[in-house]
């Protein structure tokens, strides 16, 4: 099964067809996950369930959107935070990314609302292949959750209800060259807000992953590897046996690099799961509405330790 590594970080074969509840390459396939996101908050999942062709379409649709003028692309999309455009940050000159809000479970009538607010008379080609894209990385999550609860010996019905909560946002990242005397920082250090993050880069790389040592590292940006990350809920989710991973943008190619990830989100309350409470590890994070605490990050990230800790 999962040999295979990219640095440090393992990778799990997702399209392995013994890759099923109960079998023995589920069972190892969830230990390997489960250390390497207590380890460095990270793994690789393998599959080429995207085709070629629908990857290459998502990233010139994400293009075409990217091109529009900034009047109409800056539009706000939804009411939460970091779940509509981002970018024009003086801080982060390179950047820009745009997210669509599913609200939800994947779900194509909110990609239809998206599309008639850019194009006015909304774009088939556009939602249909958002659609399709969303939905294969909405069941890598699952897929990735239900491995997770295994690995800890969770009933699956503490999966059934996650997954019953969770609401998914799609975002896609662009990223100008650097002139020669600028800054070639992308996006600077940061964890996600979410449960997991999964990556899709274009081929250009540029992400890096800190790991336990300190040490950065290059991520893999070859078209069948997403790099899932845990964030923030995931480590309150664990209570801190999962570390969040903190990752960052570094360019360093002199071509446009282009990326999708997928969010999970509650819809409901953050927890820390009960069963991963003990003498050893007392419970050290409130439960709190997931939006609320995106809400509260947003506003003021330095202090987001006051909003998190018992
Ligand atoms: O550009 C990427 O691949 C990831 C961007 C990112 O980490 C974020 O927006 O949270
Ligand atoms: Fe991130």
């Amino acid at each position: 099964m999962s040999s295979q590594m990219v640095s440090e970080i393992p990778v799990i074969d997702f399209m392995d067809e013994n890759l099923k509840p109960g079998t023995e390459t589920w069972f190892s396939a969830g230990q390997v996950m489960r250390s390497a996101l207590e380890a460095n908050g990270c793994f690789y999942a393998m599959s080429n369930k995207v085709s070629t062709e629908l990857h290459n379409s998502v990233l010139s649709l994400m293009k075409e959107l990217f091109d529009l003028p900034l009047e109409i692309k800056t539009q706000k999309t939804s009411d939460k935070p970091y779940h509509s455009y981002y970018g024009q940050i003086p801080m982060h000159p390179l950047y820009e990314s745009v997210g669509i809000d599913f609200d939800g479970p994947v779900n194509k009538e909110a990609i239809q609302k998206y599309a008639n607010v850019m194009w006015s008379t909304g774009y088939d080609h556009f939602c249909e292949s958002i659609n399709l894209y969303a939905k294969l990385l909405e069941e890598m999550d699952q897929t990735a959750k239900r491995l997770l609860f295994d690995a800890y010996d969770l009933d699956k019905r503490h999966c059934d209800s996650l997954l019953e909560s969770t609401s998914y946002m799609i975002r896609s990242f662009k990223y100008l060259v650097p002139h020669d005397n600028e800054d070639n920082l992308g996006l600077r250090a940061h964890t996600d807000v979410t449960y997991f993050t999964i990556l899709h880069q274009n081929s250009v790389t540029g992400l890096q992953v800190k790991l336990k040592t300190g040490e950065w590292i290059d991520s893999d940006p070859s078209p069948s590897m997403f790099l899932i990350l845990a964030g923030d809920a995931l480590k309150v989710w664990s209570n801190d046996r999962i570390k969040a991973c903190e990752h960052k943008i570094v360019i360093k190619e002199k071509k446009e690099r282009c990326s999708m990830g997928l969010f999970s989100f509650n819809n409901k309350m953050v927890q820390t799961q009960e069963e991963l409470i003990d003498e050893d590890h007392p419970k050290r994070y409130k439960s709190f509405d997931h939006y609320e605490y995106v809400a509260f990050h947003s506003k003021f990230p330095s202090q987001i330790s006051s909003f998190l800790l018992v």
